[in-house]
């Protein structure tokens, strides 16, 4: 059986929002640490990953930059599938990308279902030509029950925050999930001593062997991302049939010791 401490953490982040908003800006502000003035409109979908330590817990962040232009629509689409989490990202000087808000959240819900997800204001810096409202985005925020953060990427205000909040908010989800799991143990326990011949039981155990490798719904199917650095295809991460759980045992976690990479990045 899997100690909980063997267990790699990897989260999809999907961002999305219009064009020009800061969604390529923000991921390479938060993997690379910089920032540059000049638009280069995403096409099509884009990735950097991150790791980061929550709780104790190395976390994978793996953030998906996905074309604003709707043009591109049906190819990002795609890409929604299997996230955890969601930035849904506005400008404050693109008072359309603010009104578009609830449609990205649709547009990512109708891919992968309810997932957790955070709006994000950008541009603060420029908030003295803002055309949204301190009040109207507070009140989008609260009729849509999510998070609200402004951001400057230019000035590196904030963003940190919106991540680890994210990575913050699933660590707390698996935590629920795993409380589930032991009750479910414990009931296929419970059922094992019963001496009554029982097809469903045998079923559920052998369903159980999931349930003790953690999580009870993980088929573990691999998926290969091509590490255009060395041109090696590298393993990221177990997906189950709706590819929403991606929980690997790592054997760099095994002895007691974590090795902790903090804005660790590669491009896939
Ligand atoms: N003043 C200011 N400009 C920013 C900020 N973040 C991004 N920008 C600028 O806004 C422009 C658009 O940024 P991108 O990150 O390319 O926007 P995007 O949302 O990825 O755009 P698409 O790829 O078309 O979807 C660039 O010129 C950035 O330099 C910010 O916090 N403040």
């Amino acid at each position: 059986m899997l100690r909980e401490e063997e267990m790699e953490i990897a989260i999809k982040v999907v961002v999305v929002g219009n064009g020009a908003v800061g969604k390529s800006s923000m991921i390479q502000r938060y993997c690379k640490g910089i920032f540059t003035k000049d638009y280069k409109k995403t096409i099509g979908v884009d990735f950097l990953e991150r790791q980061i330590e929550v709780q104790s817990e190395d976390i994978r962040l793996m953030l998906w930059d996905t074309a604003g232009q709707e043009e591109f629509d049906a190819i990002t689409k795609a890409y929604y599938r299997g996230a955890q989490a969601c930035v849904l990202a506005f400008s404050t000087v693109d008072r359309d990308s603010f009104e578009a808000i609830e449609s990205w959240k649709r547009k990512v819900e109708d891919e992968v279902g309810e997932i957790s997800m955070v709006i994000v204001q950008n541009k603060i810096d420029l908030i003295d030509d803002a055309v949204v409202k301190n009040d109207e985005a507070e009140a989008l925020a609260k009729k849509l029950r999510l998070r609200f953060y402004r951001t400057s990427v230019k000035d590196n205000l904030n963003v940190e925050e919106v991540f680890r909040y994210l990575a913050e908010k699933y660590l707390q989800q698996l935590n629920n999930e795993e409380e589930d799991d032991t009750i479910a143990c414990h009931e296929i326990g419970s059922q094992l001593n019963n001496p009554e011949p029982n097809n469903h039981i045998e079923e559920r155990v052998r369903d159980s062997s999931k349930i003790l490798s953690y999580s009870p719904k993980v088929k573990v199917k691999s998926e290969k991302h091509k590490d255009s650095k060395n041109g090696k295809i590298k393993l990221t991460s177990a997906y189950n049939d709706d590819g929403t759980i991606h929980l690997q045992p790592s054997k760099r976690r095994t002895h007691g010791k974590k090795a902790v990479v903090f804005g660790k990045c590669s491009v896939l």
